[in-house]
């Protein structure tokens, strides 16, 4: 149930976070959120029932939480997360088993809705339940992720229907299987391609990236956050990214891919951002008999064909999206330098300025891109040779 259908409203004891939620966009641009979040009443969660509200609960919590960090962009950054806020955020996420800060879960999985229920899942259809600034830009890079997540979803079943063939020895069931996990991993690039037709490279580099900043690692929060009222130590979470996105760590897992050291250490870290049933699915995968050496022992050419076009296509994925990188961080950030981008007149008012520090060690540093290509190479390096 990685994509079913949430409510979009919380139970009516949390109006005031629904209110705030609703209009972070407009408070950011008037640098009126921190001040609305201080006259928050803190909430008690009991009313909440049920993981899909917990879930919407969480989802709401998060994005006033970025909201109210980088609404001064990255100088103007605080220590304490008020109590108000920090306190319901922290019981919602122990209840979730999800960490107190913006997640892939909640800004894309949770964070949608069909704007008419009979029509299709299909972009024109589809919005986002809450919002931060970026306009469109941010619309579509929800959605478009999203998208890619729903071509995924055949490939998803496809791994559950690859492990019970290995188990009955069905050779004819397991090729099917596998032709169907390489068609969904090619559809994910070509949703992955809609990227370019939805979000505007200034706009992504400029004002969203900054509110998907996390609290580690960071040198805008060297030392983490502070939640008032939970603990009175800085506790460090990194920010959201579809890095914990289950898909590519459950395909990594059916298909034997092994990353790096350091890469590795990194993935299974996003691990921990994954709802607790997402990560035990692909705990369940690893723990599965091994599909490479079932293919290899096989000596089935038709096996071997078939898996060796689904690591390709991973690669091929794994290739796409670094280019799409490249685009949105370094390509913008170049031209942000060079003062020809104006996010200014695309997005609408914003608070944000460019990320100088976090462009040094953070999402624009150029280990971004030997973490992403050691990736792509150690994915292509899990093909059968012949
Ligand atoms: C404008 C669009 C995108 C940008 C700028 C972007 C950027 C990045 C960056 C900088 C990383 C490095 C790790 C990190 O900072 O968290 C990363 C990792 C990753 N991204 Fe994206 N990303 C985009 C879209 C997507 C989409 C739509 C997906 C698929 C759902 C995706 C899947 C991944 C995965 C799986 C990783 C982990 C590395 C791997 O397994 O190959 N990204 N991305």
């Amino acid at each position: 149930g990685s994509m079913s259908p949430c409510p979009t409203e919380l139970p009516e004891p949390y109006g005031p976070w629904m209110e705030i939620a609703h209009d972070l966009p407009q408070l950011i641009a008037n640098h009126r959120l921190r001040s609305q979040v201080h006259q928050m009443p803190q909430l008690s969660t009991r009313h909440l029932r049920g993981r899909e509200e917990l879930h919407l609960a969480h989802l709401v919590l998060s994005f006033i939480t970025m909201g109210y960090l980088w609404q001064e962009g990255e100088e103007g950054t605080v220590k304490v997360l008020p109590q108000n806020l920090a306190v319901p955020f922290w019981e919602v996420s122990q209840a979730l088993g999800l960490p107190p800060i913006l997640s892939h879960t909640d800004f894309v999985l949770a964070n949608w809705r069909r704007k008419n229920p009979n029509r299709p899942l299909e972009i024109e259809n589809l919005d986002t339940i809450i919002s931060l600034p970026g306009g469109d830009s941010l619309r579509g890079f929800i959605l478009v992720t999203l998208l890619v997540e729903k071509a995924a979803v055949p490939g998803i079943k496809a791994i559950i229907q690859a492990i019970r063939a290995i188990l009955r020895l069905d050779e004819e069931t397991l090729h099917k299987a596998l032709q169907e996990l390489a068609e969904a991993i090619g559809d994910m690039s070509k949703a992955l391609k809609r990227m370019h037709d939805y979000v505007d490279p200034a706009v992504f580099y400029a004002v969203i990236r900054i509110f998907l900043s996390g609290w580690k690692d960071n040198p805008a929060m060297p030392d983490g956050l502070i939640y008032e009222g939970v603990s009175d130590e800085p506790m460090a979470y990194s920010g959201g990214s579809a890095a914990q996105s289950t898909i590519l760590h459950a395909f990594d897992e059916l298909l034997g891919i092994r990353h790096s050291e350091e890469s590795t250490a990194f993935l299974h870290r996003m691990r921990d951002y994954m709802p607790p049933p997402h990560r035990a699915f692909v705990e369940e995968i690893r723990c599965a008999p091994s599909l490479k050496q079932h293919v290899l022992s096989s000596g089935d050419a038709r096996l071997c064909t078939a898996f060796n076009r689904c690591v390709s296509a991973l690669a091929d994925f794994r290739s796409y999206h670094i280019t799409i990188v490249t685009k949105y961080i370094t390509v913008a950030a170049a031209k942000a330098k060079a003062g020809q981008a104006d996010p200014g007149d695309r997005a609408g008012p914003s608070a944000v300025k460019p990320l100088s520090a976090l462009e040094a060690k953070g999402t624009g540093g150029s280990h971004i891109f030997s973490f992403l290509k050691s990736v792509r190479d150690t994915t292509r390096e899990g093909m059968i040779s012949a």
